[in-house]
Formats: structure tokens, C-alpha cells, sequence
């Protein structure tokens, strides 16, 4: 087995915290003594034990004179756990090998490592690393949540016919895959509008499907009572984001928002997410609220599926609605990063081009 086979299991193995972790990073760890792996573990939710000792827990036999991989450098600091580095030096690990180093600022094992005679081997496969936790690096650059906006269009660039129908405009592969990144993300976004028009539940039905926390833009606190949202079952919360001070009439949770042009401040809201640990977002939604983040810079990646229907019409729905820019010059630059096909279906993914990890 080479370094970078054994680094891609603890890919493998780190994935298995997805939409679990939220703002604390995916990590696996493999560690083997002479060809064998003798212990595998990952970091499995926020706050819980981290990968290195999962997989010290694990051990078929002693660790002493073995290798370490775990595809982040191993932490330093107290926090919710241990420092992960004390109890690899602990376990006599000889080598460690690391795909990227750690970017919180409280980690700095390195040379702690070095220091006990650990021969340390960073690097390795450090951009299929860097992609695995892109929202982690994202969200201790950047210190706000990841934002993700998903819609699915017709080729002629419409979300909704005039009267708001909007189902179906994508096929049922690709509505299978929208559950599969609704499990990945740690809340989902929509606005008024959809909510009352569409009636979503914002849940993750895949088997083994992890539901995000729900959010539903609401200025005034005037969505009916009888939204599928409000009555779901789930592990995981709704909450209707207000910039009103009326009382609470809902069977979901508030967050109260600054107000901005009447309506409810995007920034205020990501801050406020952020605070109550929501590392990733996925925007569904609609023009409207597409826009609001869109115009407060706050896209970093678009799903968008095109299906091959056209509906035209000047008043059916575009996926941004509002001004738009004056000039080709004032345009909103993004960069494809894959295109894939679900049947009749393609999906493009675009990455915004101002951020960077
Ligand atoms: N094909 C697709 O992928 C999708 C299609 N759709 C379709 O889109 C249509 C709905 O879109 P749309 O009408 O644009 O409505 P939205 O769902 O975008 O909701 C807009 C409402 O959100 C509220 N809001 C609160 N704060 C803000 C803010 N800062 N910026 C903007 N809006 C804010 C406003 O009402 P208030 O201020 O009163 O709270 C506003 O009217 C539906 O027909 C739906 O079927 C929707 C999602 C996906
Ligand atoms: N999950 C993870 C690490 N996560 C690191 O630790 C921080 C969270 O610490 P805590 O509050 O103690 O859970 C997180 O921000 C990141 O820097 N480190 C590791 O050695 N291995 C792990 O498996
Ligand atoms: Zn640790």
C-alpha cells in the first residue's frame, strides 16, 4: 500500500462525518505498522472524539513504532477534545502523514511532532484534501458559512411559468441528487415566496438521508400555519428568519434579523448561522432571495440543472430577479468546476472566482 492510497482512505473514511461535523473539519486517520493497517477511525460528529483517537481506540495491537495517516494535521489545543498530537506521541507513532496542514490558528503540531523524533510527510494529495474540506478552510478563511444556491431551469432560463409553477422543471435523477447535497449541507434556505407557493418540506429523503436545519425567509411573519415545514418530522429544526418584532405565531423558532430596505438583512442572517455553528448553506430559492445573495456577494457556488423544456414568456421566472447590472462589464464572474448529466438533465456547477482556500 502506498502514502497516497492509504491517504485516500482516510478520505473515505473522513466522509463518513458529512453533514455531521458542521463547523469542524472532515477527518479520517489510518495507522499501520509493518504493511498492516492495525486501526482506522474518523471524526464522526461536532464535538465528539476526533479521528486519531477513534482510530487509537480501534487498534488490533500496539502502535508503538507505527505510522499515522489522517488526511489534517493533528490538533494541538484543548477545545472540545484532547490535543490529538499529545496522544500520538503518546501511542510512540514514528511517522506521520498529513494531506494538509491545519488553518485553525490554534493548531500548530509540527514541530511539536519533530521535536519527539516523529518523521512528519505533509502534502500529500493536498488538493483532492483541500476539496473534501473546502467549507472548513472556507469558513476559518472567511469566518462566515459557505453558501451554495441551487435552482433547476429550463434552456431558455426559467425557474417558474408566470403563475409560479415550477414542478417539474428538473427530472427525477436530478431531484434524487438534490437530496444527496441537502445532506451534505448543514441548513437549507428559502423564501417566502417558495414556501407558500411550493409547500417544500427542506428534508432529505435518500435513504440514510441527513436532514439540514430549515430556514424560511419571512420579513413580516405572514406565512400560513399550515406549511409542511411547521409539522415535519425531523432531528434537525425549522426556524423562520424575521427582521419583525412581532410576537412568535409559528410552531418553528425565530431569528431575529437586522432590518435592510424593509426587508430581512442577509449579512445579519449568515452571522447570525454562523454563531449557531452552521458551517455550510444551501440556498433553494427563489429569484428573490437568489438575488439578495447574489447582490450582498455572498454566492460561492451554484448548482444549477438545465432541463431541455422552454416555457418563454416575459413574466415566467428568472433564477435572479431585481435591477441586474447595467454593464456586461458589472458582471458576477463565476467558474465552471464540473458539468455532469442525470439523464435528460446536465448539471453545471460554478464556483464564484473572489474566493480561494
Ligand atoms: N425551479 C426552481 O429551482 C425553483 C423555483 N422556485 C419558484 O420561484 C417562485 C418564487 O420566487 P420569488 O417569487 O422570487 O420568491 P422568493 O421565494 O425568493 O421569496 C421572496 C420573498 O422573500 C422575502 N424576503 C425577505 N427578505 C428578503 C430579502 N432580503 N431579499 C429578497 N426577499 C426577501 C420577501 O417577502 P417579505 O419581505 O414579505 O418577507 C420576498 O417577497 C415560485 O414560483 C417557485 O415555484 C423557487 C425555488 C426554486
Ligand atoms: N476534527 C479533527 C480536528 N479538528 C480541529 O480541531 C478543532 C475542533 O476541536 P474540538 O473543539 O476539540 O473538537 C477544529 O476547528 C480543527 O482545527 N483535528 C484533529 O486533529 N482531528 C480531528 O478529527
Ligand atoms: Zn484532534
Amino acid at each position: 500500500m502506498n502514502d497516497e492510497k492509504l491517504m485516500r482512505r482516510t478520505f473515505e473514511l473522513a466522509k463518513k462525518g458529512e453533514g455531521k461535523v458542521l463547523t469542524n473539519p472532515l477527518v479520517g486517520a489510518v495507522v499501520v505498522k509493518d504493511g498492516r493497517i492495525i486501526g482506522e477511525g474518523y471524526h464522526h460528529n461536532y464535538g465528539n472524539i476526533h479521528a486519531e483517537k477513534d482510530a487509537f481506540n480501534n487498534l488490533t495491537e500496539d502502535a508503538k513504532g507505527a505510522s499515522l495517516y489522517v488526511n489534517l494535521e493533528p490538533c494541538s489545543h484543548q477545545g472540545k477534545q484532547p490535543p490529538c498530537v499529545d496522544e500520538v506521541i503518546r501511542q510512540g507513532i514514528s511517522k506521520v502523514y498529513i494531506s494538509n496542514l491545519d488553518t485553525n490558528p490554534k493548531v500548530d503540531s509540527i514541530e511539536k511532532l519533530k521535536g519527539h523524533n516523529i518523521e512528519v510527510h505533509s502534502g500529500i494529495l493536498e488538493e483532492e484534501g483541500k476539496k473534501l474540506n473546502e467549507v472548513f478552510f472556507y469558513n476559518m478563511k472567511y469566518n462566515r458559512p459557505f453558501v451554495s444556491l441551487k435552482y433547476a431551469m429550463t434552456l431558455d432560463g426559467k425557474i417558474a411559468c408566470a403563475n409560479g409553477d415550477s414542478k417539474w422543471i428538473s427530472n427525477e435523477k436530478s431531484r434524487e441528487y438534490v437530496h444527496k447535497l441537502r445532506s451534505k449541507y448543514d441548513a437549507i434556505i428559502v423564501g417566502k415566496a417558495t414556501a407558500i407557493h411550493d409547500n417544500p418540506s427542506l428534508n432529505s429523503r435518500i435513504e440514510a438521508g441527513i436532514d439540514p436545519v430549515r430556514i424560511i425567509i419571512d420579513s413580516e411573519l405572514e406565512l400560513p400555519m399550515d406549511l409542511k415545514v411547521f409539522d415535519l418530522e425531523s432531528d434537525k429544526k425549522t426556524y423562520v428568519a424575521t427582521c419583525s418584532d412581532k410576537e412568535n405565531p409559528y410552531k418553528a423558532d425565530l431569528i431575529r434579523c437586522k432590518e435592510k430596505n424593509g426587508q430581512v438583512d442577509i449579512n445579519d442572517l449568515l452571522e447570525k448561522l454562523y454563531a449557531m455553528n452552521i458551517g455550510s448553506i444551501l440556498v433553494e430559492g427563489g429569484s428573490h432571495i437568489n438575488n439578495a445573495f447574489l447582490e450582498a456577494g455572498l454566492v460561492d457556488r451554484i448548482y444549477e440543472f438545465i432541463s431541455p423544456k422552454i416555457i418563454s414568456g416575459e413574466r415566467s421566472i428568472s433564477p435572479f430577479t431585481g435591477k441586474g447590472c447595467e454593464f456586461m462589464s458589472d458582471a458576477y464572474n463565476f467558474e465552471i468546476e464540473d458539468i455532469n448529466r442525470f439523464d435528460t438533465d446536465i448539471l453545471i456547477e460554478a464556483k464564484n472566482v473572489h474566493w480561494n482556500i
